[in-house]
């Protein structure tokens, strides 16, 4: 052998082995992170080629619930992530099955109760609820790249579901309003907020329990108050709560008819009335009534049991809140009057609870 071809034939080998090891490694690394999931072979990890993200899929099988009027079957496993079983495709181009662009949005301060708002939602027989949270209009890297990938984000709708997606920082996103509306011209917005000062501890207790961060504040009041006593009106648990600084921005390009604002305290409570105004808004049929929900004894909230029992999953973690001192409790509610007053004046709605705390 010629020394030309042997080092021809070495080239060859190593672009061989170089690309097979490059393709187990992009294997391995592609589904390392992936949780385990329950010995069911009827629920599989799916990387999603149009956005480069794995998510839960699985196929309908005899015991799932078939949404007649859907692209999809309610399964167990949408305790997982809230998602459905796929239909076969003889039924689905049957049903005009197609991924549709939103018509409607779930925003909100972190920690308002976006999630639940979005799992009970995802149970009308009326609405295609996309699948994750696609985090597009706050993104330029998403954005830039167009409405098409933007659609193959969503979940599959028959002509007449409304299709919504839920990204609750949006909310607060600089320029989203704008690009939405420029976007999708007939969108409705669906905002979810809750007692301020609540949601404020709320926000606090979780990124408290996430950080690694060693000058993280050891407690809520020195998360929140200066060390002179007065309102940290920087601290980001607080200015996320201002709700009417960003309500006032959406509301610059959407009108009243189309940006609905659910209150989230009466929401936990009981969702039903908050979920039959949720209907009418969007036009849809009426699905949500008091004898199809049953309270958890365990978490105290409240689990649908149509068309499958299931309770909204608490993937995160819901650990209790830390006691907060009452004068400061006092000086956040007092914080907080102005800019809700500020809020109802926006909303012209006739009373959130919290709005004369
Ligand atoms: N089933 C049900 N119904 C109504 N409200 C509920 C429900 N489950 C949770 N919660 C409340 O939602 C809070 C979490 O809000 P988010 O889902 O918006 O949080 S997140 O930002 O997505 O992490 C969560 O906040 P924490 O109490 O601090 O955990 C609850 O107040």
């Amino acid at each position: 052998m010629s020394f030309r071809s042997k080092a021809l034939w070495a080239f060859g080998v190593s672009y061989l082995v170089s690309t097979a090891i490059l393709m187990v490694y992009l294997m391995y690394t592609a589904t390392v992170n992936l949780p385990s999931l329950p010995d069911d072979r009827s629920i599989y990890w799916w990387r999603d080629a149009s956005y480069g993200r794995y998510i839960l899929r699985h196929t309908c099988n005899e015991t799932d619930v078939v949404c007649d009027t859907c692209c999809y079957c309610y399964t167990p496993a949408s305790h997982i992530m809230a998602d459905f079983g796929d239909l076969s495709e003889a039924t689905l181009t049957e049903r005009h099955c197609e991924k549709r662009l939103p018509q409607a949005i779930i925003i909100g301060a972190m920690k308002s109760g976006t999630y639940a708002l979005r799992t009970y939602l995802s149970y009308h027989p009326d609405i295609a609820m996309a699948y994750d949270e696609p985090w597009f209009w706050n993104k330029p890297e998403e954005f830039e790249q167009g409405l098409e990938r933007y659609r193959k984000m969503m979940h599959y709708s028959t002509p007449r579901q409304v299709t919504i997606e839920k990204t609750p920082d949006y909310y607060h996103g600089e320029g989203v309003p704008e690009r939405i509306i420029q976007n999708l011209p007939d969108v409705k917005i669906l905002m979810i907020m809750k007692d301020p000062v609540k949601r404020a501890i709320s926000h606090y207790n979780f990124e408290r329990l996430r950080t690694q961060d060693f000058y993280f504040p050891a407690t809520f009041e020195e998360a929140v108050m200066t060390a002179d006593g007065y309102v940290n009106v920087h601290s980001e648990y607080l200015i996320q709560s201002a709700y009417s600084v960003f309500v006032k921005r959406w509301l610059r390009h959407f009108p009243p008819g189309r940006f609905l604002a659910i209150d989230g305290d009466p929401f936990q409570r009981d969702p039903v009335p908050q979920l039959q105004r949720i209907e009418k808004y969007l036009g849809i049929r009426p699905f949500f009534t008091k004898d199809i929900f049953v309270k958890n004894s365990t978490s105290g909230f409240w689990c649908l049991t149509k068309p499958i029992y299931s309770c909204v999953p608490q993937s995160r973690p819901h650990p209790p809140h830390p006691k907060v001192s009452d004068s400061v409790l006092m000086t956040l509610y007092r914080y907080f009057r102005p800019l809700n007053k500020q809020l109802a004046k926006l909303l012209e709605e006739p009373s959130f609870e919290w709005f004369s705390y």
